[in-house]
């Protein structure tokens, strides 16, 4: 199986991309983290542009040990000279030079002609090669470059000495099929062109990115260029993971092998992403937050038989310490049960499809369901005695210029009746309150009245507790919900139910689960 060389240049193209400034400080970091990955080719900066880049590389190229650290440089002799004078201590130097080759930037960008950038590559080439023991050349914008132009290139750069030959498609702007078939071209047709490496270098502005870099492995080429996350020049450059995880995954199709030590890649997206100040789309590509969550009851089921369904890599791969289970509206008993499970509650079926009809009207109001939503459920549901009453429905009636009324309906369990009330009231909780006091037929004192927010957002969930007195007896009640006012009266129901099971003797808790602590 061939060895693929990995040329990661976060900390250059990745750096131009707006609003990215890493200082030298930064720039070391990640490279070091970068060599940790197993990066073959660090490219570190553009000496030539700024004395702040020409310190960073000098930096840089000091501080790996390993890998290759690179300067870009254009084909002028004082950038190729300031790039020396950034790595001449480095332990592993290297140039990356590049002139533009195709029509469009020789017309109007450059103003050469044909002969003058063939004349400008190789003296560049020739004269960084005084100077490193590794030159790679870049044919800027070779994608739309005219094939038979790019190969008289290739032989004047690989005559110059050139170490690698990169061609990028620099403004995203090939298929696949057309990217790799240039590399078949220049395979075929250039003189001596095993003498160097081939390279490929692209870029996302259709989103192609790692298509094309994998279209050119299949084409045999040495070397791919990329960034970690994928950043870059406007729609950013190749995500190096993927083509990393598509190569370790699909070993038997691409029959290629990396240096990298895969286990790094999700730290070193996290750095990037730190450093960079660009977030990682959640559904992005291997290091997306939600590239190993699950939120469907199907694929959860699934999962929990078996990762292999709805899994083609694991988590661990990458460095992640596990796939997520994403308990929301389309979850289903199976997932709902595991999580269950893993906060330490053990519960029958019976409990937790009681629970679960709770769970789904919750996720109809919250997107995204927590621990500690599950936890206030459990709680709510078995934190008292039996249930006497269960709340139904509660309808309001407010405005700012009258009587605020609540009807409530309930259950009587104890056979099973529906009851339902209305009163007015100081405010809406009042009324609820009130409301509740009739159906039940009970005469309750609101001693403590308390909000929390257990959940963080607007979707948060609330949290009411209450103390009722009658006669001597004090009992708490607790409700949750997404709305403040359900909560309450859920809250005032818990209190009626935990009062009448304290004043009766006593209804015992027969069907509560048994938490194993989490
Ligand atoms: C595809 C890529 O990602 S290429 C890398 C792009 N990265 C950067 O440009 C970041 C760093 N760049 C910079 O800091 C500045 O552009 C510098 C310091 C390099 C140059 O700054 P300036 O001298 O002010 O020139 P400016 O950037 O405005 O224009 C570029 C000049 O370089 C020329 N040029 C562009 N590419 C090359 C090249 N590969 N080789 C030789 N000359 C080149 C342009 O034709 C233009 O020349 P002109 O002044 O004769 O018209
Ligand atoms: C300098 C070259 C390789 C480049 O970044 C590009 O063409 O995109």
């Amino acid at each position: 199986m061939r060895r693929v060389q990995f040329f990661d240049t976060t900390l250059r193209d990745g750096e131009q991309s707006p609003g990215v400034n890493l200082s030298a400080k930064e720039k070391v970091a990640l490279a070091l983290q970068l060599e940790r990955l197993g990066i073959d080719v660090i490219e570190a900066g553009f000496a030539a542009a700024s004395p702040g880049d020409l310190e960073a590389v000098r930096q840089v190229g000091e501080a790996v040990g390993s890998a290759t650290v690179v300067s870009l440089a254009r084909a002028v002799p004082a950038d190729i000279e300031k790039a020396w004078e950034a790595l001449k201590h480095a332990k592993n130097p290297g140039i990356h030079v590049f002139l533009a080759t195709s029509p469009i930037h020789r017309k109007y960008k450059l103003n050469m002609t044909k002969d003058e950038v063939l004349e400008r590559a190789e003296s560049a080439v020739r004269l960084a090669k005084q100077y490193f023991p590794n030159v790679e050349f870049s044919t800027e914008d070779g994608g739309r470059t005219e094939k038979a132009f790019l190969c008289q290139v290739a032989e004047r750069v690989i005559e110059a000495g050139a170490d690698v030959l990169n061609i990028p498609d620099t403004v995203g702007y090939l298929t696949p099929q057309q990217y790799g078939e240039i590399f078949r071209y220049l395979r075929e047709n250039v003189r001596e062109i095993d003498k160097v490496k081939l390279s490929a270098h692209c870029h996302d502005d259709l989103g192609m990115a790692t298509a094309n870099t994998l279209a050119a492995i299949e084409a045999g080429v040495d070397q791919v260029e990329g960034t970690i996350n994928g950043i870059g020049e406007r729609a950013g450059n190749t995500s190096l993971e993927e083509v990393a995880m598509a190569l370790a995954t699909r070993k038997d199709y691409y029959q290629a092998t990396t240096g990298l030590n895969l286990k790094e890649i999700a730290k070193t997206s996290r750095m990037v992403s730190k450093m960079t100040g660009m977030f990682v789309p959640g559904n992005k590509a291997v290091v997306g937050a939600n590239a190993f969550a699950h939120e469907s009851g199907i694929h959860q089921d699934g999962m929990l038989k078996n990762s292999s369904t709805y899994e083609i890599m694991r988590p661990e791969m990458v460095g992640y310490e596990a796939s997520r289970m994403v308990l929301g509206k389309h979850s289903g008993r199976h997932a709902f049960r595991d999580k269950l499970k893993s906060m330490g509650y053990e519960m029958s079926d019976e409990q937790i499809s009681q629970l679960f009809v709770r769970f789904k009207e919750l996720t109809d109001r919250k997107k995204v369901i927590e621990d500690e939503d599950i936890a206030s459920l459990v709680e709510e549901r078995w934190a008292g005695e039996k249930e006497v009453y269960t709340l139904e429905t509660i309808q309001l009636s407010y405005g700012n210029q009258s009587v605020p009324t609540a009807s409530v309906q309930v259950v009587d369990v104890r056979d099973q009746r529906r009851l339902e009330e209305a009163s007015c009231g100081n405010g809406s909780v009042d009324a609820i309150f009130k409301a509740i006091d009739r159906v039940t037929g009970e005469s309750m004192h609101l001693v403590d009245f308390q909000i929390a927010s257990v959940t963080h957002g607007k979707d948060a969930l609330g949290e009411v507790y209450v103390k009722l007195k009658q006669e001597d007896r004090i009992v708490q009640g607790r409700g949750v919900s997404t709305d403040i006012l359900e909560a309450s009266a859920r809250a005032y129901i818990h209190a009626v139910n935990r009062m009448i099971a304290r004043r009766d003797g006593g209804i015992k808790m027969e069907n509560a689960p048994v938490s194993v602590g989490s």
